[in-house]
């Protein structure tokens, strides 16, 4: 489903950060690790198409990034790829159903509004639908975060340290519904994290 091959990425200040061959296959779950300035977060760039590649190869469900323009590699992220960030950022003018409703109008083009309070529903903030995001407490505001990448329906879910910031009992919580609705969702699940937490509950691991 994902392969990476020869990869590396040359900042403009010089910093060149070389990666690890992987692959994973449809439905899998991986972990990615590696001490602080390994190169995580550039890594989930470039697997989402937010920083161009440079050199290698990264093909997601047959498609070469490297031959998609940034106009294309957009479609392609929306279409395709759900991105969880550490802090995420919402649309603070809109509520929390209405966050979710923009995220499925980028995916496909358009608004289902019984599939987008199911989702708020099975992440457990169905009850703050009509709330302003500013007023999700931490542990909410991942469950959003959670439910925003999945709104579209992608088939490949790429996390950015997503229990980081959080105590043990909402990093368990989290995790568990990212996969949970990873699985369900019939979506490969990637999480970038040094978050030892985590170790345990993944099979497939890279090291950076
Ligand atoms: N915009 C940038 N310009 C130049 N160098 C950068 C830029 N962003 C990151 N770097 C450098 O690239 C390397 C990898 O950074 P990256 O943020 O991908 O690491 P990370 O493993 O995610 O770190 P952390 O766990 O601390 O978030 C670091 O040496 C960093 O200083």
């Amino acid at each position: 489903m994902l392969s990476v091959r020869n990869l590396s990425y040359s900042y403009q200040n010089g910093t060149m950060i070389s990666f690890p061959d992987f692959e994973i296959s449809k439905n899998d779950r991986l972990l990615i690790t590696g001490n602080s300035g390994t190169g995580k977060t550039t890594l989930l760039h470039l697997l989402s198409g937010l920083l161009m590649m440079q050199k290698g190869e990264i093909i997601i469900s047959g498609s070469n990034l490297s031959a998609l323009s940034q106009q294309k590699l957009d479609k392609f992220r929306g279409r395709n790829i759900g991105l969880v960030f550490q802090q995420p950022k919402f649309i603070s003018s809109i509520n929390v159903l209405e966050n979710i409703k923009v995220a499925q109008l980028f995916g496909f083009g358009k608004v289902n509004t019984q599939d987008a309070t199911s989702l708020l529903n099975e992440l457990g903030i169905g009850d703050k639908a009509q709330k302003s995001t500013n007023e999700l407490s931490g542990g909410e505001r991942q469950r959003l975060a959670i439910a925003r990448a999945l709104a579209a329906k992608p088939t490949l879910v790429l996390a950015d340290e997503p229990t980081s910031s959080l105590d043990d009992d909402n990093a368990e919580m989290v995790y568990e519904l990212l996969h949970q609705e990873a699985v369900k969702n019939g979506a490969t699940l990637i999480v970038v994290s040094h978050d030892q937490r985590l170790k345990s509950k993944f099979e497939n691991m890279v090291a950076l």
